[in-house]
C-alpha cells in the first residue's frame, strides 16, 4: 500500500487548512489519484487494522439497495449509526440510486444489473458508468443528515460519487471518482470496496481483474487524525493479501460474506480515530 502511504504524505506536505461542514477542521488538497494493480494483491491498508466485516457488508448492502441500518446492524456493522434518524433511515443514498434511480416517468433503473449486462454484451462500451449523484435527491447542507431524511432527501451527499468500467485485453478495470475524501478513516475502506466490486463484477462476467483507479477531488485529513496519520506512516507496510471467492455465485446479488477470504491479511494494530460528523 505505498500509494496509499504517498497520498498520506502528500497531504501532508502540501495541505492546506481548510475549514469544514463538520466543524472539525482539515488539512486538503485539491485532487489526486492512486492506481492499484489488482493482479499484484489486494489493496488491503496493512499498517493499521482494516475491519474487513463492515467493508464488505456495507458493500453487500449497498447491492441490496437498502438504505435503512437494519442489515448493517444484524451484522454488527456500526458505521452508518451517526448519520441516520432514530428510524435508522438514510435516505436515498447509494443502495437506491445504485438500484433503484429514479426515472422520471416512475421507472426505477437498476443500474447495477445494466453495467454487468452490459459488460458481458458490449465489453469495448466507454459508457460503462454508475452514477449516485441524482441532483434532485442531494441534502440541503444547512440542515443536519436526519433533517434532510425527514424531508426525503439524502442524509450525506454521495462521497463516492461515480465509477467506471473499462475492459481490455480479459481484464476488468475499475475508475473511481470520490468528491470528499477522509484520508484516514473513509479512504481504506474506499479502496477496499472498489477493488472486492471489481473483482465480483470480473468473477460475473468471465474477466480476469486489472486495476483500481481511485481518484481524489477534496482529499483530507481531519485535524484530530494528525497523530494517527504519523503513527500509521511510521510502521512498515506488510505484503498484500489475496482475495479468494470460493464459489461463483449466480448473479453480482448473491454474493455472501462467507465467499470472500482474504489470505494472508498481515496487520498491525488497529489505531482509533473519532469520525467527523
Ligand atoms: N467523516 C466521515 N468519514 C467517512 O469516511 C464517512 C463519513 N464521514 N460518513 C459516511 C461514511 C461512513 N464511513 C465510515 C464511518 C466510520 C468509519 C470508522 O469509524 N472506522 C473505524 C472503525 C471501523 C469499524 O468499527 O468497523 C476504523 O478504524 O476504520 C469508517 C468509515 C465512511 N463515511
Ligand atoms: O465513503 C465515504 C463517505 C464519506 N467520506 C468522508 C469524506 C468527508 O470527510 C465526509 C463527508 O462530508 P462532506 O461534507 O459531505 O464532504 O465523509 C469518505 O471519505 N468516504
Amino acid at each position: 500500500m505505498r500509494p496509499y502511504h504517498e497520498f498520506l504524505r502528500h497531504i501532508l506536505q502540501h495541505g492546506i487548512r481548510r475549514e469544514d461542514r463538520t466543524g472539525v477542521g482539515t488539512i486538503s488538497v485539491f485532487g489526486y489519484q492512486m492506481r492499484f494493480d489488482l493482479q499484484a494483491g489486494f489493496p488491503l491498508v496493512t499498517t493499521k487494522k482494516i475491519h474487513l466485516k463492515s467493508v464488505v457488508h456495507e458493500l453487500l448492502w449497498f447491492l441490496r439497495g437498502e438504505t435503512n441500518l437494519a442489515y448493517l446492524h444484524a451484522h454488527g456493522v456500526t458505521i452508518w449509526d451517526e448519520w441516520a434518524t432514530e428510524e435508522g433511515e438514510l435516505g436515498p443514498i447509494y443502495g437506491k440510486q445504485w438500484r433503484r434511480w429514479r426515472a422520471p416517468d416512475g421507472r426505477e433503473i437498476d443500474q447495477i444489473a445494466e453495467v454487468v449486462r452490459a459488460i458481458r454484451e458490449r465489453p469495448w462500451s466507454r459508457r460503462h458508468v454508475v452514477s449516485a449523484w441524482n441532483v434532485a435527491d442531494l441534502p440541503d447542507e444547512r440542515c443536519s443528515p436526519q433533517e434532510n431524511v425527514r424531508q426525503g432527501r439524502m442524509a450525506l451527499a454521495p462521497c463516492h460519487v461515480l465509477f467506471q468500467f473499462y475492459v481490455a485485453e480479459g481484464k476488468l478495470s475499475c475508475l473511481v471518482f470520490q468528491r470528499s475524501a477522509d484520508a484516514f478513516l473513509g479512504v481504506p475502506f474506499n479502496i477496499a470496496s472498489y477493488s472486492l466490486l471489481t473483482h465480483m463484477i470480473a468473477q460475473q462476467t468471465d474477466l480476469e481483474v486489472g486495476e483500481l483507479i481511485w481518484t481524489g477531488g477534496d482529499c483530507h485529513i481531519y485535524l484530530n487524525h494528525l497523530e494517527q496519520v504519523n503513527e500509521l506512516l511510521s510502521r512498515e507496510p506488510y505484503p498484500l493479501p489475496q482475495l479468494v471467492i470460493r464459489r461463483k455465485p449466480p448473479s453480482i446479488f448473491d454474493y455472501r460474506m462467507e465467499d470472500f477470504e482474504f489470505v494472508n491479511y498481515r496487520y498491525h494494530p488497529p489505531i482509533k480515530a473519532p469520525i467527523a460528523v
